[in-house]
């Protein structure tokens, strides 16, 4: 105890975020509770620098140095993460060690590279059903009636139909967008645990002797709901299962493409002919499961708030408009009129500058994971952060995308959505994509990062070739982000009244 005190001496150099900080981890647990933890932690960086503490035995840090150090390499996350498992098994996501996180990473890196999404068959005519036959289609009929729409809804469906269909195949993944009513299902029955997120991160240890006892601090609504979003998950599992058990040919849009990756990777470490035991097939759902939940939330907040921010300025709509047409062959026309980017050709879209710029700059304004990306500083050596050494060890350390994005030395009038700051080259801009951290970094960056940004520039482009935007009976209030880990907007809702072009 007394080494551990006088470790800890060495933190007392370091700024804290509140009086009692330096003292107790009670302030942080009443700022998470309260939910305003991202503005708290903000609020002290721009007070007291780019290191603070924020309880005894931890730190938050908010530069592109701070963020290097400890993303790089070497530092384990933290447990935390154990909230997140799902089905009751770890996954890629809520591995907090390495060997096992780098094991799993590995069997599933390839189909999420660059170049596999480019130019996977299988993804391209996934997308083209998707945009074509579901999404294009209803944002039509929405614009002739003049109907506001509730896009935030449609846009987290059509999220999780790309990432179903790219795990599954099209036969066995969702169609939330055009099913309205399981649509309201599943989404309520995932979103209903996200209020109780505190209790789940930072009260694990209670919980977990609360349930020994029988009481679960967890609503039993909330329970059944997080079961049926998991059986959910599990019925497409079984799904794309039972579709390879079958064998035979496969149209591509049909391809269980990380499904079938994983679990052939799995195989291949069996060094018999056993199969997957109980727990290796729980350890697959639970990585499919949390695919369906990283992939449909975060891509469908980025959408919303782009759609948001676009709609409020006519210019920007134009101006996006302008690029997808001045390369007409980028276009190409589907029934009705409508027009649709061609799958075929992801590598030109990806090149666009402005397409790719909004992109950017709504990952920057709102990121969806803007909250703690919490680690553990190394167990056999102390750290040197900026003018701090001798950091000791297990100390609970993080950066936040929210702070880091909001640096005005390194993006002016941080608030304001401005995509042509991203489209001056020039050592400003590298500085900007130094601070950048909408996915992370190092080895437990989104792994799903190139699916994503594909699937923003085709929904964005299809959306905006055809349609203009314009936000009713949705106030500044109702989109304000929720100051969690992920960044819903507080409302829950937002309503568009789209014009066909
Ligand atoms: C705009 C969309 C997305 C954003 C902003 C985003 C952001 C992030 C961030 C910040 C992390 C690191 C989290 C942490 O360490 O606390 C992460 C990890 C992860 N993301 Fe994403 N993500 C997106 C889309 C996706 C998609 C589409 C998938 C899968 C289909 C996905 C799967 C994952 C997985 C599996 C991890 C864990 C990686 C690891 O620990 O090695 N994400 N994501």
């Amino acid at each position: 105890l007394h080494r551990r005190r006088t470790s800890l001496k060495a933190l007392d150099s370091i700024p804290i975020a509140h009086p009692l900080c330096g003292l107790s981890s009670l302030v942080m647990h009443w700022v998470r509770f309260t939910g305003h933890e991202n503005r708290f932690v903000q609020a002290a960086h721009e007070k007291y620098g780019p290191v603070v503490r924020l309880a005894p035995r931890e730190l938050s840090v908010n530069s592109a140095e701070g963020v290097r150090v400890v993303y790089g390499g070497g530092f384990e996350k933290h447990p935390w993460y154990r909230s997140f498992f799902n089905v009751g098994r770890p996954n890629m996501f809520s591995t907090y060690t390495f060997r096992p996180h780098a094991d799993r990473k590995r069997m599933l890196s390839h189909v999420y590279s660059k170049s596999f999404i480019q130019g996977s068959p299988a993804l391209k005519q996934q997308s083209t059903q998707i945009l074509h036959d579901r999404l294009l289609p209803i944002l039509q009929q929405a614009a002739g009636t003049g109907e506001a729409l509730d896009v935030h809804d449609l846009l987290l469906a059509s999220a999780m139909d790309f990432v179903t269909a790219f795990l599954f195949g099209l036969s066995s993944s969702s169609n939330l967008v055009e099913d309205r009513t399981r649509r309201q299902a599943i989404l309520s029955a995932y979103q209903s645990r996200l209020p109780y997120a505190y209790y789940a991160q930072e009260t694990q240890g209670v919980m977990d002797g609360l349930q020994k006892i029988g009481f679960n601090i967890l609503p039993a609504a909330v329970v059944a709901a997080t079961e049926q979003f998991e059986a959910w998950c599990i019925s497409m599992v079984d799904g794309a299962e039972e579709k390879l058990h079958r064998g035979g040919h496969l149209d591509a849009a049909d391809q269980a493409v990380v499904y079938g990756q994983l679990r052939d990777a799995m195989l291949k470490t069996k060094k018999d002919e056993s199969g997957l035991t109980a727990d290796e097939r729980m350890d697959i759902v639970s990585e499919m499961c949390d695919h369906i939940i990283a992939g449909h939330e975060t891509s469908g907040i980025a959408l919303t708030y782009l759609v948001y921010e676009m709609s409020k300025n006519r210019d920007l709509q134009d101006a996006l408009r302008a690029e997808l047409t001045s390369a007409p062959s980028l276009l190409v026309e589907i029934k009705n009129k409508l027009r649709a980017p061609d799958v075929s050709l992801t590598k030109q879209l990806d090149a666009l500058p402005f397409l790719d710029s909004v992109i950017q700059e709504i990952l920057r304004l709102v990121p969806p994971i803007g909250g703690p990306q919490t680690r553990l500083t190394p167990s056999h050596r102390p750290t040197k952060l900026g003018d701090f050494d001798e950091i000791p060890p297990g100390i609970r350390i993080s950066a936040r995308a929210y702070c880091l994005h909001r640096n005005p030395a390194v993006f002016p009038d941080p608030d304001r959505f401005n995509p042509y700051r991203w489209m001056e080259p020039g050592e400003h801009l590298k500085e900007m994509k130094r601070w950048f951290w909408a996915f992370g970094s190092g080895g437990r960056m989104c792994i799903g990062n190139n699916f994503a940004i594909q699937e923003l520039k085709l929904v964005t482009a299809a959306l905006y070739a055809n349609f203009f935007t314009e936000v009713v009976e949705t106030s500044a209030q109702d989109m304000q982000a929720t100051d969690s880990y992920s960044a819903y907007p507080t409302g829950g809702k937002l309503m568009v009244r789209l014009r066909e072009i």
